[in-house]
């Protein structure tokens, strides 16, 4: 792992939430324990009821899963209980230049509390993520186009294209009408996109699982601090996770380590200042 060493990273403290059907606790810290942070797992009810929650703590990781189940709408419930438990806090940690990661559930979660894409001050919901176009659970790899001109921090270090798992019933991200969209296209809010085999971003399934307009697989603030997305970065940590990686190293193409890897370092590099 010495590729991914990075200095100043054992500064770095990283607050993990887990509890009430969210289940990504495990890869997720040791994703960020094998870069070198520190890292705190602790149960969202505990965090809730303690003031100081946040403090000391530079990232904070919304995981995957299934918080209080799907039965209303992915997040909704979790969305809801941090806005008026624990949103100001929130806002608090990222106007202090905290970093906030969403995967999947935890992006769900984070659109929902109105803290993505963060446009105006305070917790504005102006978008949601909506069943997929073909209903239903899908698990899958998915093909990511990488917006190098995006400012999220987690993402400006990765190769163009990347390859990531992907599992979710409702990852279609929706609008409110109005020209949202343009403004998250010019200022390059959309760090990553569902792409073809051409590397170009596509609507189309299965490339796009869920029927995601323009491919839009995860939405950044405009500080590039506050990043989530819908595939699951701490899901591909070893080469061998990768459903081709006996292709890959016979072609010489097996990268060193998994490409979520890379993602959740580049949030570690941009705290200890690498
Ligand atoms: N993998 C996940 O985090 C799933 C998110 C959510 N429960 C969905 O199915 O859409």
């Amino acid at each position: 792992m010495n590729a991914l060493k990075i200095d100043g990273a054992a500064d770095v403290r990283a607050l993990v939430l887990t509890g009430y059907g969210l289940n990504c606790e495990a890869e997720t810290c040791a994703a960020l324990q094998t870069v070198g942070a520190r890292v705190t797992a602790r149960h969202v009810a505990d965090a809730i009821a303690d003031a100081d929650a946040l403090a000391g703590f530079q990232l904070v990781v919304f995981i995957g899963g299934f918080s209080f189940g799907d039965h209303i709408a992915s997040g909704r419930v979790f969305a809801n209980r941090l806005r008026f438990k624990m949103g100001e806090r929130l806002l608090r940690h990222v106007g202090d230049g905290g970093l906030v990661l969403g995967i999947c559930n935890g992006f769900q979660t984070i659109v929902k509390l109105g803290l993505l894409p963060g446009l105006e001050p305070g917790l504005a919901q102006r978008v949601s993520l909506v069943m997929n176009d073909r209903l239903g659970y899908w698990d899958a790899w998915v093909r990511l186009a990488v917006d190098r001109a995006s400012p999220c921090v987690f993402t400006r270090a990765l190769p163009p294209v990347i390859e990531l798992p992907s599992r979710h019933g409702e990852g279609k991200l929706v609008f409110e009408e109005g020209p949202l969209r343009q403004v998250l296209e010019d200022r390059h809010l959309i760090p990553v996109r569902y792409a073809d085999e051409a590397g170009a971003a596509t609507e189309r399934w299965p490339d796009n699982p869920d029927g995601s307009p323009g491919g839009i697989a995860g939405l950044c603030d405009p500080s590039g601090r506050v990043f989530g997305l819908m595939p699951h970065p701490e899901a591909y940590l070893y080469p061998e996770n990768h459903p081709r990686w006996i292709a890959q190293r016979e072609a010489g193409t097996l990268p060193e380590h998994g490409l979520g890897l890379h993602l959740l370092a580049g949030g570690v590099r941009a705290i200890a200042g690498g």
